[in-house]
């Protein structure tokens, strides 16, 4: 089939990746004119694993093209994909201006029958809002379907997800787009659910937010072991045996951040407000998360004391490994509050070396993880990338001025760190911490039964 895929981001180009590879003919339209030029050199404009390698074979093969402007292919294609961004408003809205402007060009161009398929995250609602947009802006009433295609793939497995997703989830109006869409996912070897345009739509949303309820539920846990005494990692393991709860996403640390989660929390709070519902366990979800990040910062601060005139070290900035997005990154907020409290940063990542947008200015980029530890009093693991479980723990400790390691991921093995002479902490562990103050500050389970239970 020939198919136009508008957005070229991690979305769009996974997309258009996946359905040239199973022989459709595709063309991506990008509005920017540097990634426009990265792409047609067949350089991806972000890092995402295998993603260029994939992109330089297609274009060799003539599979793929890149164009600037729908109007140069609309006539060539027979399914739109729209696969733009969908960033939150201050209201936390999902802001839908790049959308709208898709679906009017469509609209005005269109000569005859087209499946335009939304991918893009979207509002409950939005489908038909679309359908509305198009017909509104067409000059002779042409044909066409509207069908709702949410996308589940996670970033560092872009494509891996898009070759092989868990489910196809197609919320179609008419059985003409069905049937298109159908044959379109053939090669995909997953269930297929047939749906509604805003079942599907709020599908994207409720698993968003289900993902993310149990990063804050366990971070919560977490926070309690930390005062109990208990131990999160055994906790998780205990918990995620169960098949009806299951294993991943129980990992705790400093809260989730990326594009997708944030924005897609707010804007289902949002969607729920306008049907004058009250979500309250999802607000709840997002608060736990917005604090979470700033347990590093206590544990910090509790292992140095005061840490204005200190410098500190960050592993890791991007949101999560395997990837440069900095999109609500953990690490913006935890090293701005260091430079607050007039701590001095020193940061390393083995993909980001320098400051992006707005954030990071004045840190000090370094070359390695060594370096960037170079005379400081403190390293906090912030993103688990592999480089940083390899590290030789003596080589690290010599060139620091103070031997303190704050695990914000929980990836370390304590033994080894604190045999390493090492002042480790990290979220929810606190039985195998070496600090001191922690018996102290856990919970007195006998002075408590001896209240309630009156022992004498
Ligand atoms: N990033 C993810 O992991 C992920 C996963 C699933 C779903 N989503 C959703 O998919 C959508 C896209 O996400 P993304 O991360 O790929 O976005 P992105 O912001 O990385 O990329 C979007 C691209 O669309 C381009 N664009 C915008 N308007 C255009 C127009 N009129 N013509 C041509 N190009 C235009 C932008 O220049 C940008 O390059 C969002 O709704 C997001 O919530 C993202
Ligand atoms: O047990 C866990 C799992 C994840 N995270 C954090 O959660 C965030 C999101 O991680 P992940 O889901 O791997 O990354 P994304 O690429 O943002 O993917 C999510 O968001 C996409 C956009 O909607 C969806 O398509 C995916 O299915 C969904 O997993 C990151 O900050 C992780 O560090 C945790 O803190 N603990």
């Amino acid at each position: 089939m020939r198919i136009s895929v508008v957005g070229a981001g991690y979305v769009g180009l996974a997309t258009a990746v996946s359905l040239a590879e199973t022989g459709n003919e595709v063309c991506v339209v990008e509005k920017e004119m540097d990634k426009l030029e990265k792409l047609k050199n067949g350089i991806s404009p972000f890092f995402e694993p295998g993603l260029e390698q994939a992109l330089n074979e297609l274009i060799r093969e003539r599979k793929i093209s890149f164009h600037q402007d729908l109007k140069e292919k609309i006539h060539n294609s027979e399914i739109i994909f729209i696969a733009v961004g969908t960033p939150s408003l201050p209201s936390g809205e999902a802001d839908l201006s790049g959308l709208i402007k898709v679906c009017t060009q469509i609209g005005k161009l269109m000569r005859d029958y087209k499946v335009i398929v939304i991918k893009s995250t979207v509002p409950v609602g939005t489908c038909d809002l679309a359908k509305r947009i198009i017909r509104e802006n067409q000059e002779d009433l042409y044909d066409f379907d509207v069908v709702s295609n949410p996308e589940f793939l996670r970033e560092g497995t872009a494509l891996k997800d898009a070759r092989e997703p868990s489910r196809i989830i197609l919320g179609c109006g008419s059985k003409k787009a069905r049937n298109i869409m159908q044959k379109l996912y053939e090669f995909v070897d997953a269930p297929v659910i047939i749906t509604d345009l805003r079942s599907s739509e709020m599908i994207k949303y409720a698993s968003n937010a289900f993902l993310a309820t149990k990063i804050s539920f366990i971070n919560e846990i977490a926070n309690i072991c930390d005062k109990v005494g208990a131990d999160i990692i055994e906790v998780a393991r205990g918990m995620g045996k169960d098949k009806r709860i299951g294993s991943d996403f129980l990992r705790a640390g400093i809260g989730y951040g990326g594009s997708c989660f944030p924005k897609d929390t707010k804007a289902l709070i949002q969607i729920a407000g306008h049907v004058a519902h009250d979500f309250k366990l999802l607000k709840a979800v997002v608060e736990v998360n917005n604090l979470q990040w700033k347990k590093v910062v206590e544990k910090l601060e509790f292992l140095l004391g005061d840490i204005k005139k200190k410098t500190i070290t960050i592993w890791g900035l991007s949101f999560k490994p395997g990837t440069d997005d900095t999109r609500e990154a953990p690490s913006i907020l935890i090293i701005k509050e260091i430079n607050r409290l007039g701590g001095v940063v020193q940061v390393y990542d083995p993909v980001i070396k320098g400051p992006v947008g707005g954030a990071f200015e004045g840190v000090t980029f370094c070359t390695d993880p060594y370096a960037a530890a170079e005379g400081s009093d403190a390293v906090i693991l912030v993103t688990e990338w592999q480089e940083f479980l390899n590290i030789d723990w003596q080589r690290l400790k010599k060139g620091m001025a103070q031997p303190v390691l704050i695990d914000g991921r929980n990836v370390y093995d304590p033994h080894t760190i604190v045999a390493n002479g090492f002042y480790y902490s990290c979220i929810g562990r606190p039985s195998v911490e070496n600090r001191g103050f922690v018996k102290e500050s856990m919970v007195d389970v006998y002075n408590i039964a001896e209240k309630r239970w009156n022992i004498s």
